[in-house]
């Protein structure tokens, strides 16, 4: 039986997701909730092989999605199903929102193929919450050259982000129950105000 609750951080690249990762994990722990933070791809060894691998090298559109759920399934199993079989709480920077925003949105993957990877990994779970940090493309843009070096995602044009927002808001219509739209236009302090109401009310 799992009691942990399973929240996911989604947005493109730039939006500030990281930003909020740690300020949540901290307001459940203040609650004395125990939580697991974890990321993909990645999370596990070979998760974070294989992130390296999908973030450098040029492949094809369908192996990117392979490995994104093959990353996936070895998280599910080592990380992700048994912390929350146990009670704890998991907080993932991305999951398969992203394969759908990204894969599917941006590279234009059918969702057909994406659903059946889905229905392999993880036919059973699904987020309790997904927070979806939300920003015009060219506030993403202009976070981004000012902080890092861009993987292979983070170079794509205007028009790939466009596709992968779409993609985002999109699922957030048809997810409602579980999606939250958080406006990451605005000031630090103001989104942590928003997500501590979000935490209080879980
Ligand atoms: N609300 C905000 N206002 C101004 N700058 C922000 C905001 N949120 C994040 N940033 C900055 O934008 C950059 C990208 O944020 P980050 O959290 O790494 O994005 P993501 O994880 O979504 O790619 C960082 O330098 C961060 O400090
Ligand atoms: C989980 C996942 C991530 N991605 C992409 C989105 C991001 O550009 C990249 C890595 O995500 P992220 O960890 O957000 O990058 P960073 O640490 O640089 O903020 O992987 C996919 O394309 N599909 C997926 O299924």
């Amino acid at each position: 039986m799992t009691v942990g609750k399973f929240i996911t951080f989604e947005g493109i690249d730039g939006a500030g997701k990281s930003t909020h990762l740690q300020f949540v994990a901290g307001l459940l722990g203040q609650r004395g909730i125990p939580v697991v933070v974890t990321r993909e791809p990645g999370g596990t060894p070979l998760g974070e092989a294989l992130r390296e691998m999908v973030l450098h090298q040029p492949m094809h559109l369908e192996t990117e999605a392979l490995l994104m759920f093959a990353a996936r399934r070895e998280h599910l199993a080592q990380v992700i199903e048994p912390a929350l079989a146990r009670g704890d709480w998991v907080i993932s920077d991305r999951f398969t929102d992203a394969s759908f925003a990204y894969q599917g949105g941006g590279r234009r993957l059918s969702r057909e193929k994406l659903e059946i990877l889905e229905r392999w990994v993880h036919p059973h779970r699904q987020p309790d919450l997904t927070l979806l940090f939300d920003v015009p493309l060219e506030v993403a843009r202009a976070r981004l050259d000012a902080t890092r070096e861009l993987d292979k995602f983070e170079q794509e044009k205007a028009d790939f982000f466009a596709a992968t927002r779409a993609e985002y808001l999109r699922r957030a219509e048809e997810f409602k129950a579980r999606f939250r739209i958080i406006d990451s236009t605005r000031p630090i302090p103001d989104i942590h105000k928003e997500l501590e109401n979000i935490i209080a009310g879980l």
